[in-house]
């Protein structure tokens, strides 16, 4: 069945859902740029789990355990986590999925310690699901059969509650019209062509680079030519490695950064591409390097202007302006 889940911003870093496994309420990251729904759980060292809710399956009557299943997870941002399967049934606004594969985390890094999620639902293509020794598939999946169309939309506004939708796009949360572009799911992401990108209104090429659309990453992650191409054009600005990348002084005027997904560019105000205070009078850019390789990252920043649409008939990527 369609429906339509809140999501909360939590300290400008990640929007948690909560999300309804076996019966025990979690406030989950929506990520989709991984394909593992994982959870805080009983099985995890007591400090781990602090400031956490945390499932125990033992305290669910639908749990049923994959013996001998395990689950190991790395990310991009050097972040983990690692714990055992088991099948329950998981509630998101109006769609429930029975027999979903949950994975129960006995270890995690310090930064989901700290962080405010209990667990992450992945919205990538199954095909990088992490389980062994038999994949599983993602809540999406799963929950295709069940949905008018085969989609859901991620609604992320600056600052404000937003929501995803699964199985409709909902014309109340965007102006104008829908763009969509082909997506190329051979390495398992929301990922097609972006070769080229703005620094206010002069073009750049980024010839054989594709984006990848991740609500589980903040920030807009591009190759090193573009966020050195725009941080030239902002005056005082500077990398700073003990702040961990591109600062510039709060008063500075910052250029719109645009970018082509498929044949159509994406425009980012200036004044979401000031992320927030760093130290004193400098400011943090939400556009920072992704390092190595030619797959941007086009995190909650993107969504922030954009509401985004993951349509798995194509399969395709679609956005709007919110
Ligand atoms: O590991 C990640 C991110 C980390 C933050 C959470 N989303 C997944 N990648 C981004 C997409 C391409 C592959 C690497």
């Amino acid at each position: 069945q369609d429906g339509s889940a809140t999501a909360v911003p939590s300290d400008g870093v990640e929007y948690l859902v909560s999300t309804v496994v076996g019966g025990q309420t979690l406030d989950l990251d929506f990520d989709t740029g991984s394909a593992d729904l994982w959870v805080f759980s009983s099985q995890l060292a007591a400090s781990s789990r602090s400031g956490h809710a945390y499932y125990t399956s033992s305290k669910s009557s639908t749990y049923k355990a994959l013996s001998g299943y395990t689950w190991d997870i790395s990310y991009a941002d050097g972040s983990g986590a690692s714990g055992n399967v088991g099948l329950d049934t998981v509630q998101i606004g109006g769609t429930t999925v029975t027999n979903q594969a949950v994975e129960l985390a006995k270890t995690v890094s310090s930064t989901f310690v700290s962080d405010a999620s209990d667990g992450l639902v992945g919205l990538a293509f199954s095909s990088i699901n992490t389980v062994s020794p038999q994949q599983q598939s993602t809540f999406f999946d799963n929950a295709q059969s069940s949905l008018d169309s085969p989609l859901f939309a991620a609604y992320l506004p600056f600052n404000a509650d937003g929501a995803y939708d699964f199985g409709y796009t909902d014309s109340s949360k965007y102006t104008g019209s829908i763009t969509y572009t082909s997506v190329d799911s051979s390495n398992g992401f929301w990922e097609y062509p972006s070769t080229s990108y703005k620094v206010g209104s002069t073009v750049h090429s980024l010839s054989g680079y594709t984006g990848i659309s991740d609500t589980g990453t903040t920030l807009i992650l591009m190759g090193d030519s573009a966020v050195t191409a725009y941080y030239n054009q902002v005056s005082g600005a500077s990398y700073s490695s003990s702040q961990g990348g591109y600062i510039f002084p709060c008063s500075a005027t910052l250029p719109t950064l645009s970018f082509k997904i498929g044949s159509t560019y994406a425009t980012i105000p200036a004044s979401l591409l000031n992320f927030g205070t760093a130290s004193g009078s400098s400011c943090f850019g939400s556009l920072q390097s992704v390092g190595s390789g030619s797959q941007n990252i086009y995190g909650d920043v993107f969504f922030n202007a954009y509401y985004g649409v993951f349509d798995a008939s194509g399969p395709s990527f679609g956005f709007a302006t919110i």
